[in-house]
Protein backbone atom coordinates (compact mmCIF):
# COMPACT_ATOMS: atom_id res chain seq x y z
CA UNK A 1 0.00 0.00 0.00
CA UNK A 2 1.30 3.26 -0.53
CA UNK A 3 0.49 6.73 0.85
CA UNK A 4 -1.82 8.25 -1.46
CA UNK A 5 -1.21 12.04 -0.83
CA UNK A 6 1.86 13.80 -1.94
CA UNK A 7 4.71 14.94 -0.12
CA UNK A 8 4.73 18.61 1.01
CA UNK A 9 8.56 19.31 0.64
CA UNK A 10 9.69 23.06 2.26
CA UNK A 11 12.62 24.59 1.68
CA UNK A 12 14.11 27.46 3.90
CA UNK A 13 16.96 29.22 5.10
CA UNK A 14 18.05 32.86 4.99
CA UNK A 15 18.38 35.04 1.82
CA UNK A 16 20.89 34.29 -0.23
CA UNK A 17 21.89 30.89 0.80
CA UNK A 18 21.20 29.64 -2.62
CA UNK A 19 17.42 28.28 -2.44
CA UNK A 20 16.55 29.27 -5.36
CA UNK A 21 19.62 27.72 -7.33
CA UNK A 22 19.23 24.52 -5.72
CA UNK A 23 15.51 24.34 -6.04
CA UNK A 24 16.10 24.74 -10.02
CA UNK A 25 18.99 22.73 -10.07
CA UNK A 26 17.48 19.96 -7.86
CA UNK A 27 13.93 20.16 -10.17
CA UNK A 28 15.81 19.42 -13.39
CA UNK A 29 15.99 15.92 -12.32
CA UNK A 30 12.78 15.69 -10.33
CA UNK A 31 10.29 16.25 -12.96
CA UNK A 32 7.40 14.68 -10.29
CA UNK A 33 7.88 17.42 -7.64
CA UNK A 34 5.62 20.52 -8.27
CA UNK A 35 6.82 23.78 -7.31
CA UNK A 36 4.57 26.72 -5.72
CA UNK A 37 4.82 30.08 -7.28
CA UNK A 38 4.91 32.37 -4.40
CA UNK A 39 2.64 35.80 -5.00
CA UNK A 40 4.92 38.74 -4.08
CA UNK A 41 4.43 42.64 -4.03
CA UNK A 42 7.96 43.02 -4.24
CA UNK A 43 8.99 44.46 -7.64
CA UNK A 44 10.07 42.13 -10.16
CA UNK A 45 13.77 41.67 -10.88
CA UNK A 46 15.28 42.50 -14.20
CA UNK A 47 14.91 39.30 -16.28
CA UNK A 48 11.89 38.00 -13.49
CA UNK A 49 8.86 36.60 -15.23
CA UNK A 50 5.27 37.23 -13.77
CA UNK A 51 3.86 33.82 -12.89
CA UNK A 52 6.87 31.79 -13.20
CA UNK A 53 9.03 33.22 -11.13
CA UNK A 54 6.32 34.98 -8.56
CA UNK A 55 2.76 36.27 -8.68
CA UNK A 56 3.64 40.00 -8.38
CA UNK A 57 0.78 41.46 -7.49
CA UNK A 58 0.11 45.37 -5.30
CA UNK A 59 -0.69 45.62 -1.73
CA UNK A 60 -3.71 45.85 -1.97
CA UNK A 61 -4.49 42.51 -4.47
CA UNK A 62 -2.14 41.06 -1.63
CA UNK A 63 -3.93 42.08 1.46
CA UNK A 64 -7.72 40.99 -0.45
CA UNK A 65 -6.05 37.62 -0.93
CA UNK A 66 -5.25 37.28 2.81
CA UNK A 67 -9.03 38.63 3.94
CA UNK A 68 -9.98 35.96 0.97
CA UNK A 69 -8.44 32.57 2.93
CA UNK A 70 -6.45 32.41 -0.02
CA UNK A 71 -2.96 31.92 1.68
CA UNK A 72 -1.58 28.72 2.86
CA UNK A 73 1.14 31.37 4.69
CA UNK A 74 2.30 34.79 4.74
CA UNK A 75 4.89 36.79 5.78
CA UNK A 76 6.29 40.26 5.56
CA UNK A 77 10.19 40.01 4.87
CA UNK A 78 11.99 43.58 4.20
CA UNK A 79 8.76 46.00 3.57
CA UNK A 80 7.35 43.39 1.13
CA UNK A 81 4.72 40.71 1.65
CA UNK A 82 5.00 37.39 0.26
CA UNK A 83 2.95 34.02 0.97
CA UNK A 84 1.55 30.86 -0.91
CA UNK A 85 -1.39 30.36 -2.73
CA UNK A 86 -3.19 27.73 -0.71
CA UNK A 87 -5.66 25.94 -3.40
CA UNK A 88 -2.43 25.17 -6.05
CA UNK A 89 -0.75 23.59 -2.93
CA UNK A 90 -3.95 21.47 -1.84
CA UNK A 91 -5.85 20.29 -4.65
CA UNK A 92 -1.86 18.85 -6.33
CA UNK A 93 -1.10 17.03 -2.96
CA UNK A 94 -4.75 15.15 -3.21
CA UNK A 95 -3.78 14.47 -6.65
CA UNK A 96 -0.61 12.41 -4.76
CA UNK A 97 2.18 14.78 -6.38
CA UNK A 98 4.66 16.21 -4.03
CA UNK A 99 5.26 20.30 -3.79
CA UNK A 100 8.18 22.31 -3.71
CA UNK A 101 7.99 24.99 -1.03
CA UNK A 102 10.47 27.97 -1.44
CA UNK A 103 9.68 30.29 1.18
CA UNK A 104 11.38 32.26 4.53
CA UNK A 105 11.19 31.45 8.15
CA UNK A 106 8.41 32.32 9.86
CA UNK A 107 6.17 31.39 6.54
CA UNK A 108 8.10 28.16 7.10
CA UNK A 109 6.67 27.79 10.90
CA UNK A 110 3.33 28.68 9.88
CA UNK A 111 3.11 26.09 7.81
CA UNK A 112 4.48 23.66 10.00
CA UNK A 113 1.31 24.06 12.02
CA UNK A 114 -1.21 23.33 8.97
CA UNK A 115 0.81 20.66 7.22
CA UNK A 116 3.25 18.95 10.75
CA UNK A 117 3.68 15.61 8.54
CA UNK A 118 5.56 17.78 5.50
CA UNK A 119 9.24 17.85 5.02
CA UNK A 120 10.88 20.45 6.42
CA UNK A 121 14.75 21.56 5.45
CA UNK A 122 16.77 24.39 5.81
CA UNK A 123 19.66 25.25 3.90
CA UNK A 124 22.62 26.37 5.31
CA UNK A 125 25.61 28.46 4.35
CA UNK A 126 28.90 27.33 4.86
CA UNK A 127 29.37 30.28 6.64
CA UNK A 128 27.91 34.22 7.23
CA UNK A 129 30.62 35.85 4.90
CA UNK A 130 30.16 33.64 2.22
CA UNK A 131 26.72 34.84 2.56
CA UNK A 132 27.08 37.95 2.13
CA UNK A 133 29.20 37.27 -0.60
CA UNK A 134 26.48 35.44 -2.43
CA UNK A 135 23.75 38.31 -1.84
CA UNK A 136 26.40 40.85 -3.11
CA UNK A 137 27.64 39.04 -5.81
CA UNK A 138 23.89 38.29 -6.89
CA UNK A 139 23.81 42.31 -7.73
CA UNK A 140 19.90 42.69 -6.76
CA UNK A 141 19.98 44.19 -3.87
CA UNK A 142 21.33 47.89 -2.53
CA UNK A 143 24.30 47.58 0.50
CA UNK A 144 20.76 48.95 2.61
CA UNK A 145 18.99 45.66 1.80
CA UNK A 146 21.68 43.40 1.94
CA UNK A 147 22.57 44.79 5.59
CA UNK A 148 18.75 44.32 6.30
CA UNK A 149 19.26 40.70 4.77
CA UNK A 150 21.86 39.80 6.47
CA UNK A 151 20.87 41.00 10.02
CA UNK A 152 17.92 38.76 9.39
CA UNK A 153 19.59 36.13 8.28
CA UNK A 154 21.15 35.64 11.67
CA UNK A 155 17.62 35.36 13.61
CA UNK A 156 16.88 32.91 10.55
CA UNK A 157 19.76 30.57 11.37
CA UNK A 158 18.78 30.57 15.49
CA UNK A 159 15.70 28.70 14.34
CA UNK A 160 17.26 25.83 12.05
CA UNK A 161 16.42 23.41 15.33
CA UNK A 162 12.88 23.84 14.03
CA UNK A 163 13.39 21.78 10.67
CA UNK A 164 13.44 18.24 10.36
CA UNK A 165 17.32 18.47 8.14
CA UNK A 166 19.53 21.01 8.18
CA UNK A 167 21.13 20.76 4.61
CA UNK A 168 24.69 22.74 3.93
CA UNK A 169 24.67 24.81 0.94
CA UNK A 170 28.43 24.35 -0.17
CA UNK A 171 28.73 23.54 -3.63
CA UNK A 172 24.72 23.14 -5.70
CA UNK A 173 25.48 19.50 -6.87
CA UNK A 174 26.17 18.17 -3.69
CA UNK A 175 22.58 20.05 -1.94
CA UNK A 176 20.69 18.54 -4.42
CA UNK A 177 21.99 14.56 -3.66
CA UNK A 178 21.48 15.64 -0.08
CA UNK A 179 17.91 17.02 -0.37
CA UNK A 180 17.59 14.27 -3.00
CA UNK A 181 18.06 11.38 -0.28
CA UNK A 182 16.27 12.99 2.06
CA UNK A 183 13.36 12.75 -0.15
CA UNK A 184 13.68 9.24 -0.96
CA UNK A 185 13.83 8.21 2.59
CA UNK A 186 10.53 10.37 3.33
CA UNK A 187 9.06 8.89 0.56
CA UNK A 188 10.33 5.51 2.18
CA UNK A 189 9.25 6.06 5.95
CA UNK A 190 5.70 7.23 4.94
CA UNK A 191 4.82 4.14 2.44
CA UNK A 192 6.26 2.13 5.10
CA UNK A 193 4.46 3.54 8.01
CA UNK A 194 1.46 3.13 5.80
CA UNK A 195 1.52 -0.61 5.14
CA UNK A 196 1.80 -1.12 8.96
CA UNK A 197 -0.89 0.76 9.21
CA UNK A 198 -3.16 -0.98 6.86
CA UNK A 199 -2.18 -4.32 8.70
CA UNK A 200 -2.95 -3.14 11.68
CA UNK A 201 -6.39 -2.40 10.31
CA UNK A 202 -6.50 -5.84 8.81
CA UNK A 203 -5.93 -7.38 12.34
CA UNK A 204 -8.73 -5.81 14.30
CA UNK A 205 -11.75 -6.67 11.92
N1 LIG B 1 26.73 26.59 -3.62
C1 LIG B 1 26.93 27.82 -4.09
N2 LIG B 1 28.18 28.29 -4.23
C2 LIG B 1 28.39 29.55 -4.69
N3 LIG B 1 27.41 30.42 -5.05
C3 LIG B 1 26.14 30.00 -4.92
C4 LIG B 1 25.83 28.68 -4.45
N4 LIG B 1 24.48 28.57 -4.43
C5 LIG B 1 23.97 29.74 -4.89
N5 LIG B 1 24.96 30.59 -5.19
C6 LIG B 1 24.84 31.97 -5.67
O1 LIG B 1 24.37 32.77 -4.58
C7 LIG B 1 23.49 33.80 -5.03
C8 LIG B 1 22.17 33.69 -4.27
O2 LIG B 1 21.50 32.51 -4.68
P1 LIG B 1 19.91 32.45 -4.76
O3 LIG B 1 19.35 33.66 -5.41
O4 LIG B 1 19.57 31.12 -5.32
O5 LIG B 1 19.59 32.49 -3.18
P2 LIG B 1 18.18 32.48 -2.44
O6 LIG B 1 18.40 31.78 -1.15
O7 LIG B 1 17.12 31.95 -3.33
O8 LIG B 1 17.95 34.01 -2.21
P3 LIG B 1 16.59 34.79 -1.83
O9 LIG B 1 16.04 34.13 -0.65
O10 LIG B 1 17.06 36.18 -1.57
O11 LIG B 1 15.69 34.71 -3.03
C9 LIG B 1 23.33 33.61 -6.54
O12 LIG B 1 24.16 34.54 -7.19
C10 LIG B 1 23.79 32.17 -6.77
O13 LIG B 1 24.36 32.01 -8.05
N1 LIG C 1 6.94 33.24 3.72
C1 LIG C 1 7.24 33.23 2.41
N2 LIG C 1 8.45 33.58 1.99
C2 LIG C 1 8.71 33.54 0.68
C3 LIG C 1 7.73 33.16 -0.25
N3 LIG C 1 8.29 33.23 -1.49
C4 LIG C 1 9.55 33.62 -1.33
N4 LIG C 1 9.82 33.80 -0.02
C5 LIG C 1 11.08 34.20 0.62
O1 LIG C 1 11.18 35.60 0.73
C6 LIG C 1 12.55 35.96 0.82
C7 LIG C 1 12.88 37.05 -0.14
O2 LIG C 1 12.71 36.62 -1.46
P1 LIG C 1 13.32 37.45 -2.71
O3 LIG C 1 12.83 36.73 -3.92
O4 LIG C 1 12.83 38.84 -2.58
O5 LIG C 1 14.83 37.38 -2.56
C8 LIG C 1 13.35 34.69 0.50
O6 LIG C 1 13.80 34.12 1.73
C9 LIG C 1 12.32 33.81 -0.15
O7 LIG C 1 12.57 32.42 0.01
C10 LIG C 1 6.45 32.80 0.23
O8 LIG C 1 5.52 32.44 -0.50
N5 LIG C 1 6.25 32.86 1.56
Amino acid sequence: MKNDRGLLIVLSGPSGVGKGTVRKAFMQDESDIQYSISVTTRDPREGEVNGVDYFFKTKEEFERMIENNKLLEYAQYVGNYYGTPVDYVKETLEKGKDVLLEIEVQGAMQVRKHFPEGVFIFLMPPSLSELRKRITNRGTETEDLIDNRMHIAKEEIELMDEYDYVVENDQVELACERIHSIITAEHLRRDRVAVKYKKLLEVQK
